[in-house]
């Protein structure tokens, strides 16, 4: 069974009224009459227009639907979020005072130990003096010179959701998840269908402007060039495609073609997260270019590893930018997790290397480490991150399990290049992708599969905690292609 049937019989497959299986076997009937007389007498011909007349306008109800269904998910979404920050100020006084106490335990022990590793450890001046275990008050001190900077970046880089509290992904709720890509991709799945049906709007017969215009259409829909000649070279030879009737067959088998051969690269991929063995801390090492979204992805991942019950974890390693400390801080305070900091303009590593050791004596479950995003093909930051994970290697020698790169999906192609600047240099494990909810780009996804060999390990389908979703290849094409999946 290929992929496309396999989302199909998972999510999409729906018990069809007799009336309905009705009217197809009659429409069966008359296609096989056609055939088996190999002509067409002018009162089928009449019939024939007549269906794909109520072929054509079901289309375009289709797509009214959908883009209907959209607004009202969006507006939904949007109300929900706002209903969401509310904020509880009490519980929040509480962490900060087990914050400062805390941390004023760690500090008197904890140093950066540099003298017996001068190559390898961190041993800029400026860390020595600066860098320390710090609470999100001390971080707020701490880079008290630059605050209005701070006040800025937080504003523009959004507050942390408040009901950070929230689990997401929650174990046994599939269908909230499985409702989570659907929301999430809608304005994916309303852009992909108005291309489709833009494209279908000309389709006459299958020849070789058929073939051009397909290839251009999937190119635009932002799957990538090699897969788009892939599915229009293999749609050549599809027998399918050649019986298909009407448009809306047409777009089936085109939507089944590509959804199949996404399924087929992806078959020895592994899209989940690694974890030490028990005992160890487990470590992430989050990289990818400014605004991508890394904080907020660490802050929603430190608040399900926190309702799940682990201790997390977080280090403040994009030291270039103060704005940056400050709005992890503010993640560390809502979710309840501890943090290590420095000073804007630290050495990352040394940060790193601290919140390492911290980590290992003190047994805690995951660390979730935060980098500066600078130009993917800036070498400085390279070999700052080969620096980072030498300094984590020194302390747990088998962290990181994973190097995440955080890219924004609503840019499409410039993702994707990204992506290959970063994988030459650095040895990501995965993918994160972000703010699919507000992208109509998220065909993305086949494109990185078919052409990065890249697994995609989690997906941002919204602002909220929860929406920050496993990545789950079945319900992402059930998502962008629930349309056409579930007719
Ligand atoms: N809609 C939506 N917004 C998101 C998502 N993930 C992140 N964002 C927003 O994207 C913006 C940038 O996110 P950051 O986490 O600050 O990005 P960053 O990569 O840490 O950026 P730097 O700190 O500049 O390196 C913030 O406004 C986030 O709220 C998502 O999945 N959906």
């Amino acid at each position: 069974m290929g992929f496309f049937d396999r989302v199909k019989k998972a999510f999409g497959a729906k018990p069809k009224a007799d009336e309905e299986k009705q009217s197809e076997e009659a429409e069966l009937k008359q296609e096989a009459v056609l055939d088996s007389e190999g002509s067409e007498t002018s009162e089928q011909a009449e019939k024939m227009s007549e269906n794909s007349t109520v072929e054509d306008s079901e289309d375009v109800t289709e797509q009214q639907e959908s883009e209907a269904f959209t607004e009202n998910d969006l507006e939904a979404v949007e109300v929900e979020s706002e209903s969401t920050t509310t904020p509880d100020s009490e519980q929040e006084a509480t962490h900060a005072e087990q914050s400062v106490v805390q941390s004023e335990e760690i500090s008197s022990e904890d140093r950066v130990e540099t003298s017996d590793d001068n190559e390898q450890a961190p041993t800029d001046p400026i860390v020595d003096e600066t860098s320390k275990v710090a609470s999100t008050d001390q971080a707020t001190d701490s880079t008290s010179e630059s605050s209005v900077e701070v006040d800025e970046d937080l504003t523009e880089a959004q507050e942390p959701d408040e009901d950070s509290s929230e689990p997401l992904d929650s174990d046994a709720d599939e269908s909230d998840s499985v409702a989570e890509y659907d929301q999430g991709l809608a304005k994916s799945r309303t852009g992909f269908t108005a291309r489709l049906n833009k494209f279908l709007a000309n389709f006459r017969s299958v020849d070789e402007d058929f073939f051009e215009d397909l290839e251009e259409m999937l190119i635009e829909a932002d799957v990538g060039f090699d897969t788009a000649m892939t599915i229009s070279n293999q749609l050549r030879e599809e027998v399918k495609l050649k019986n298909a009737k009407t448009k809306k067959q047409v777009g089936q088998v085109i939507v089944e073609k590509m959804v199949d051969i996404y399924g087929e690269a992806g078959e020895q991929e592994d899209n989940t997260l690694h974890f030490a063995e028990a005992g160890e801390p487990t470590v992430y090492l989050f990289v990818g270019v400014n605004g991508a979204g890394k904080t907020t992805t660490i802050g929603k991942l430190a608040a399900k590893y926190h309702d799940e019950g682990k201790s997390v974890l977080l280090a403040a390693g994009d030291t270039f930018r103060a704005g940056a400390i400050e709005q992890l801080a503010e993640w560390a305070r809502r979710t309840k997790t501890d943090i290590v900091t420095s000073k804007a303009g630290a050495d990352p590593a040394s940060v790193i290397f601290e919140a390492a050791k911290k980590a290992h004596a003190e047994n805690y479950d995951i660390l979730l480490v935060d980098t500066a995003g600078r130009l993917q093909n800036n070498v400085n930051l390279m070999n700052e991150l080969a620096k980072i994970k030498r300094v984590i290697v020194r302390e747990l020698p088998n962290a990181p399990q994973e190097v995440l790169l955080v890219l924004d999906a609503s840019t499409g192609q410039n993702a994707l290049n990204q992506a290959k600047q970063f994988s030459k240099t650095t040895d990501v494990t995965g993918l994160i992708l972000t703010k699919l909810d507000g992208s109509s780009k998220g065909g993305i996804v086949i494109a990185i599969r078919n052409e990065l060999h890249l697994p995609v390990k989690l997906v941002g389908l919204g602002e909220k905690t929860a929406d920050l979703q496993l990545f789950d290849p079945a319900k992402y094409v059930y998502g962008l292609f629930k349309d056409l999946i579930e007719d």
